[in-house]
C-alpha cells in the first residue's frame, strides 16, 4: 500500500540527513510502529509522507503509495488522495483543533472536504461518529467547544476526525503523549477497538515502544535517521538484537524475554 525506497531527508543547510536511506513497506492492513528517541527522525519521515515539510527541505530516493510516486503529484491530486486514503491523528489535540468552531462544526468540514451531504445527513454521521469514540451525549457534545472537553475526550475527537472519512492508512504521530497515564490507556484501548474494526493499515511514530507493542504487528526501530532493527513485534520482543532496542525495553519497563512469554501464555 505503501513503500518507502531508500528515503533520505535533508532539512535547509544541515549538514548531515535528518533521515538516512531508510526503506519500509506497509501492506493494506498492516500495523507497523516506529519507535526511537526524540531526533531520531520519526516525524520527519511522516511529514515527508505527508507533504508537510518547510521548504527548503529535500527528500531523496521515493514514497509510493498505490503504485504512485507521492512526489509526483501535484498539490491537487496529493490533496484528492489524501483526503480519501491517508488520515493523521496529531499529537496535540488542543493545537489541533479551531479554538473558536464547534467540535461537530469541525468534524462536518471534514466530512464534507470530499462528500456531498445534506445537513441533517452530516449531523447524523458526525454523531455517529463521536459515539463510537466513546463520547457520551454526542448529540449535546458536537455542539461543545473544544475547551470544555478534557484533554481526552479532546483526543477521542481527532480519532473521530481522523476515521470520518474511513482513511486506508492512518499515520498516527505520538497520539497518547500529550494525555495523562490512565486516560492513555484509554486511548490505547479505542484505537486498537477501532484498528480490529476496520481494513486499515496503521503507521505509528512513538517513543514508547509499550505503545507499538499494544497496537502494531511490526516494530521498525531507529535512530539518528537510520533503521536499526526491524522485525515482528513478538520477534524482536523476545530476541532484540540491537542494544539499543533492549534500552527502549527497559525505558518502558518491559522485560522483552519475559512479556513475551507472558504474551504467549495468555
Ligand atoms: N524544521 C526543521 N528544521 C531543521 N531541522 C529539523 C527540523 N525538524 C527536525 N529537524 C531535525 O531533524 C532531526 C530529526 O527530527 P524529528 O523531529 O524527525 O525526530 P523525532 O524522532 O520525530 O523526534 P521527536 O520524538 O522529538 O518528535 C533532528 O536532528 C531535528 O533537530
Amino acid at each position: 500500500m505503501i513503500e518507502l525506497r531508500n528515503v533520505s531527508i535533508t532539512y535547509g543547510s544541515a549538514p548531515r540527513p535528518a533521515v538516512s536511506e531508510v526503506s519500509l513497506s506497509i501492506a493494506p492492513g498492516e500495523r507497523v510502529g516506529i519507535v526511537g528517541e526524540s531526533g531520531s527522525g520519526k516525524s520527519t519521515l511522516t511529514s515527508a509522507i505527508l507533504r508537510s515539510l518547510p521548504k527548503g527541505a529535500r527528500v531523496g530516493g521515493e514514497i509510493v503509495y498505490d503504485g504512485r510516486d507521492l512526489g509526483s503529484l501535484s498539490e491537487t491530486e496529493f490533496r484528492a488522495l489524501r483526503s480519501v486514503g491517508i488520515a493523521r491523528i496529531p499529537q496535540d489535540p488542543l493545537a489541533s483543533l479551531n479554538p473558536v468552531l464547534r467540535v461537530g462544526t469541525q468534524l462536518r468540514d471534514v466530512l464534507r472536504a470530499h462528500r456531498r451531504l445534506s445537513r441533517a445527513e452530516c449531523t447524523e454521521l458526525v454523531e455517529q461518529a463521536l459515539g463510537e469514540v466513546g463520547i457520551p451525549e454526542p448529540h449535546l457534545k458536537r455542539k461543545a467547544f473544544p475547551h470544555e472537553l478534557s484533554g481526552g475526550m479532546r483526543q477521542r475527537v481527532l480519532i473521530a476526525m481522523s476515521l470520518i472519512n474511513e482513511p486506508r492508512l492512518l499515520i498516527a504521530d505520538e497520539p497518547t503523549t500529550a494525555l495523562d497515564v490512565t486516560v492513555q490507556a484509554q486511548i490505547i484501548d479505542l484505537m486498537q477497538r477501532e484498528l480490529d474494526s476496520r481494513e486499515m493499515s496503521l503507521l505509528l511514530i512513538t517513543h514508547d515502544i509499550g505503545v507499538v507493542v499494544e497496537l502494531c504487528t511490526r516494530i521498525v526501530v531507529m535512530r539518528g535517521g537510520r533503521v536499526l532493527e526491524e522485525g515482528l513485534t513478538e520477534e524482536i520482543m523476545a530476541n532484540p538484537q540491537h542494544p539499543y532496542t533492549r534500552q527502549l525495553f527497559a525505558a518502558a519497563e518491559m522485560q522483552p524475554t519475559a512479556t513475551a512469554r507472558k504474551a504467549g501464555d495468555s
